[in-house]
């Protein structure tokens, strides 16, 4: 690193008492093993090997356990170990061949430069480094609320009931089970195991394996409950109807057999339905079940496992879901895929135990056959808690899924609205896609005309579906002439909902929702569900935007507009809190082209917007449109013929059978003119936006409207 920004980086750590991380990597080939750091009095060995790794004790330890150790055989001997001095504490020491402890991770307390600071004589490919970086984390950051010693597990065993002759649990497996719960108690209070049913399987297998499903439902109180389908039916296949009735013959079973359904927590068979979701099998959870909570493993995608995100839609928590490597067909130690020391693996320090240590809530799904033949499932969890206790100081507990579902989303809250993605760009997603959508259609906009309000975008959209080969999407009854789908309440109803306003099929569809542009989660969203969108954003001078926008305010009777005098009083407020100055953000919000921008390009190419001027617009639609549709490779079209000024209107109109259909009267209002005083009072607040669009236009060598020019000319 440049001296200057190691100066800079030590000046930062020191105003704000920020600890430094840094790892150290061996050189191979470098013959020199002890090396001093430079500017400071600390000893490094490089190209080292150690016997044994020991957790030292430091006040950063909180999850790895102090004092645990364990031997090393292998023999790799890339480890950089460090000298511990006065100065230096060990947080993990390894031990070399003559008995000498030296530290692998080391703080340095930051006597010498006043920087704190912690080291890594290795990356984190080990567990117990890996721990250490956590533990480390969570020091420097003091943050409880983020980390914190306890964990929730939940194990669902899924299709109880399910399952092919021969590869279904017996007595003794039950009985197994339950004695299993019990002894898990040990290292979480409470457990239960969650057993999901479909109820038509009930006595499916052999005499044996009947008897296995009698003893189950004999000792139903001990575990908790919860419903698959009636035949493990794939949701998304189904209607509404079809759902309900297989739902409740899966509830008629249950009470036949008095299962305990202490939740309403409900587990579709393969997650079908869930993720994408399938609105009809939603709706008949909770008539029938009253579910408020599910889990699954397909959000936002299977893999990677570590992104499983949670989300609530229409009233039910989604929570994630996490898999323990054993699946349906997995039964045998000897037969596991690619050998058991997989999972044994996984479970000493690789993916099964960092997902406890990652995640707060942990709901394992595991199936039926997993606790029948070699009980692999047993095996997996009982080793994976004992090494858990072994190595670190988690406290393992159990609760309800409502419970988790209530705290997953206390903890999570940015996480309760999905970001939607098109199903039909993930072939697995499609696959499981309820008959209510298709992906043999085009049914999502190729364009977004994103606005900012009051810009002109109604007639911009209105000439544009004059060209054959483009649709808008469908009237939206109720609404305010647009979807509004990334940027409102819309949003909360869902892929299908919007992707059944898109019923016909052209060369380019659209959909024009003007409160886009400056909504704070539209890029992202729109950008999760049509990245390859084209975007068109309208250039108004935007001290002229504000004042339309508060005639529209005015005209549609606004109480504290109406009770302000004039848009002046309204720019005056100061007071953040009062609504007036609430309505002077929103009013100079969409004119501040540069800061919404910025968004916009975090998710969208630069090519992919088509910017117009709202001045050429009104004055000269046609030739706008001509440019707009050869941007968008449509044939050509002569706009000019179907457009035309209509002058009791004031604007152009759309010319249909030879009469003009101009646009309602909310757009192109009659009102006064702006004073003087407040148009500059106006430019004088957006001089830095316009000056900030001017130079981003110049720059990306985009034409800059004469609006801007003269606003940016009469400034300087
Ligand atoms: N051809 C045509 N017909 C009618 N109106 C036109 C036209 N071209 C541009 N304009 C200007 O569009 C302004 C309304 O902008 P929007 O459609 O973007 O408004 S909205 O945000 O969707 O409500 C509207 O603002 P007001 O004049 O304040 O009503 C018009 O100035």
């Amino acid at each position: 690193m440049a001296r200057w920004n190691r100066q800079l980086l030590d000046k930062y750590c020191k105003e704000y008492r920020v600890p430094l991380f840094s790892f150290i990597a061996s050189k191979p080939n470098d013959q020199l093993k002890r090396i001093r750091i430079k500017g400071s009095s600390l000893w490094m060995w490089q190209n080292q090997r150690i016997n044994r790794l020991t957790v030292s004790p430091s006040p950063i330890h909180k999850i790895s356990k102090i004092g645990a150790y364990r031997n090393l055989t292998t023999q790799e001997s890339d480890w950089i170990l460090f000298e511990i001095s006065e100065n230096f504490e060990s947080i993990l020491t390894g031990t070399v061949k003559n008995g000498y402890e030296r530290a692998v991770v080391l703080r340095d307390l930051g006597r010498e430069d006043g920087v704190e600071k912690v080291i890594f004589g290795r990356n984190l490919t080990d567990f117990q480094i890996k721990i250490t970086f956590l533990d480390a984390l969570w020091w420097a950051m003091g943050d409880e609320k983020l980390f914190g010693l306890d964990r929730f597990v939940q194990v669902d065993i899924d299709d109880v009931f399910v399952g092919a002759q021969s590869t279904r649990i017996v007595e003794e497996d039950v009985r197994h089970l339950i004695s299993a719960q019990n002894h898990f108690r040990n290292f979480i209070e409470n457990f239960k195991f969650l057993l999901g049913f479909s109820g038509s399987y009930f006595r499916n297998g052999d005499d044996f394996e009947d008897r296995g499903d009698e003893i189950l439902i004999e000792n139903a109180e001990k575990f908790v409950w919860f419903p698959h389908m009636w035949r493990h039916n794939h949701a998304h296949e189904h209607n509404f109807t079809y759902l309900e009735s297989i739902m409740v013959q899966n509830r008629l079973f249950a009470q036949n057999m008095h299962l305990p359904i202490d939740y309403p927590y409900a587990i579709a068979p393969q997650h079908d339905g869930v993720f994408p979701v399938h609105e009809q099998m939603y709706e008949a959870w909770k008539k029938i079940w009253n579910v408020t909570v599910t889990a699954t493993e397909e959000y936002p995608h299977l893999k990677p496992a570590t992104g499983r995100k949670g989300f609530i839609h229409s009233g039910i928590h989604v929570l994630p879901r996490q898999t323990c490597g054993l699946y349906t067909h997995t039964q045998f130690f000897d037969e596991y895929p690619e050998g058991f020391q997989k999972v044994i693996k996984s479970i000493q320090g690789g993916d099964l135990f960092f997902t406890i240590l990652l995640n707060p809530i942990s709901i394992f799904m595991t199936h039926q056959q997993n606790y029948a033949h070699d009980r692999l499932a047993l095996y997996t969890f009982e080793n994976l808690f004992r090494f858990l206790n072994c190595w670190t100081n988690i406290r393992l507990k159990w609760q309800s899924p409502v419970e988790s579902a209530k705290m997953y989303f206390e903890k999570f809250p940015e996480e309760r609205i999905p970001l939607w993605t098109n199903p039909c760009s993930d072939p697995r997603h499609q696959a499981i896609l309820p008959p209510s959508m298709s992906c043999s259609k085009k049914s999502l906009p190729d364009l977004l005309i994103i606005g900012p309000q009051k810009t002109g975008s109604t007639a911009l959209a209105s000439f544009l579906t004059l060209h054959p080969n483009v649709s808008q999407n469908m009237e939206i009854p109720g609404s305010f002439e647009e979807i509004q789908f990334f940027s409102g309440q819309n949003y909360l109803k869902g892929v299908e909902w919007y992707m059944s306003k898109f019923p016909n099929e052209t060369t380019v569809i659209f959909e024009k929702s003007a409160t886009y542009f400056d909504n704070p989660s539209a890029a992202r969203q729109a950008a999760a569900m049509v990245p390859h969108a084209k975007l068109v954003i309208i250039l108004q001078n935007p001290t002229q935007r504000a004042y339309s926008w508060f005639q529209h305010l005015i005209a549609h009777k606004d109480p504290i507009a109406m009770s302000s005098e004039s848009l002046d009083v309204i720019l005056n407020s100061t007071s953040s809190e009062s609504a007036k100055f609430k309505i002077r953000q929103r009013c100079l919000s969409g004119g501040r082209y540069v800061h919404h921008l910025d968004k916009w390009l975090e998710h969208f190419s630069l090519q992919q917007i088509h910017f117009i001027d709202s001045d050429e617009l009104r004055k000269e639609p046609a030739k706008v449109l001509s440019s707009l549709s050869k941007w968008l490779d449509l044939p050509e079209f002569p706009f000019e013929t179907h457009i035309r000024f209509s002058p009791s209107k004031g604007f152009h109109c759309r010319l249909i059978n030879g009469k003009t259909e101009c646009l309602g009267e909310s757009k192109g209002r009659k009102y006064s003119e702006m004073s003087q005083e407040l148009r500059q009072k106006l430019d004088g607040i957006f001089a830095l936006d316009n000056s900030a669009l001017f130079k981003f236009l110049r720059k990306n060598r985009l034409k800059i409207p004469d609006w801007l020019e003269e606003a940016v000319r009469i400034r300087v």
